[in-house]
């Protein structure tokens, strides 16, 4: 039974131990789980097998970008795996989105996938030094459009852009939205930030949480009171 909690707890650590300690503190019927780059990288596919095995739904978080057929074989590898979420970057471009959606039903793999837009650490000079002249809510609606148009089911922004995409793109369209930060956690390297009550009011889909519990001194308590931030919201 897949838990309706809109909460994706990030497993960033070095180890599969740390992270499974951390798992084994977690409800699945309360939060689902992200993997990551890091996570990913030390472990391999062990940590998918062990996190399923708990009864975890997780978010293989990898964001590739590549050309579109490298991308679309490691959105496959990554489906056939049983991930419930994998992402792309949307700057990869719509052939490179439009191979890994055309794969993924080639294939009948239903693991949703979603296109990250515009980097919640980045603001508006990050941008401008690569290139872009736009501010970030400006390029994360591009990107978000074409996101859609490219078939994803719904794309990676800051909660901040989640209102506006929930006009343009509708309710189905997917917002999972990181930099998620409780009032009593700090911003680490995060730009783009909003509390977690916020961002659910904002149309935020999935919320994506690291640190702020994973860093706590007291990690249960912190997700505790995200969820009663949430609660009192409803
Ligand atoms: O795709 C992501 O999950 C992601 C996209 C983004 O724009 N910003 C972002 O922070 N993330 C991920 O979300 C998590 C946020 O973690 P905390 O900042 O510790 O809450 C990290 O695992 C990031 O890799």
């Amino acid at each position: 039974m897949p838990t309706a909690s809109p909460l994706i707890i990030a497993l960033d650590y070095s180890s599969l131990n740390a992270a499974l300690c951390m798992a084994d503190r977690l409800d699945p019927l309360r939060c689902r789980v992200k993997v990551g780059k890091e996570l990913f990288t030390r472990s391999g596919p062990e940590v998918l097998d062990a996190l399923h095995g708990r009864g975890f739904e997780v978010f293989l978080d990898l964001k590739f970008h590549d050309i579109p057929n490298t991308v679309a074989g490691a959105v496959q590898a990554a489906a056939e795996q049983g991930v419930w979420m994998v992402n792309v970057h949307a700057g990869g471009g719509r052939r490179m989105m439009e191979a890994a959606r055309q794969r993924l039903e080639r294939h009948g793999l239903s693991t949703r996938l979603i296109a990250v837009t515009v980097l919640t650490s980045m603001e508006a000079t990050d941008l401008a030094e690569v290139g872009i002249a736009a501010s970030p809510a400006e390029q994360v609606e591009r990107l978000a459009m074409l996101a859609r148009d490219s078939g994803m089911d719904g794309v990676v922004c800051s909660a901040q852009e989640a209102a506006r995409l929930q006009g343009l793109c509708g309710d189905s369209f997917l917002k999972v939205t990181p930099g998620i930060r409780p009032a009593f956690a700090e911003a680490d390297d995060q730009q783009r930030v909003m509390s977690p009550a916020a961002a659910i009011a904002a149309g935020s889909t999935y919320l994506v949480v690291g640190r702020p519990v994973t860093q706590a001194q007291d990690p249960m308590a912190a997700l505790e009171a995200i969820e009663s931030e949430l609660a009192a919201k409803v």
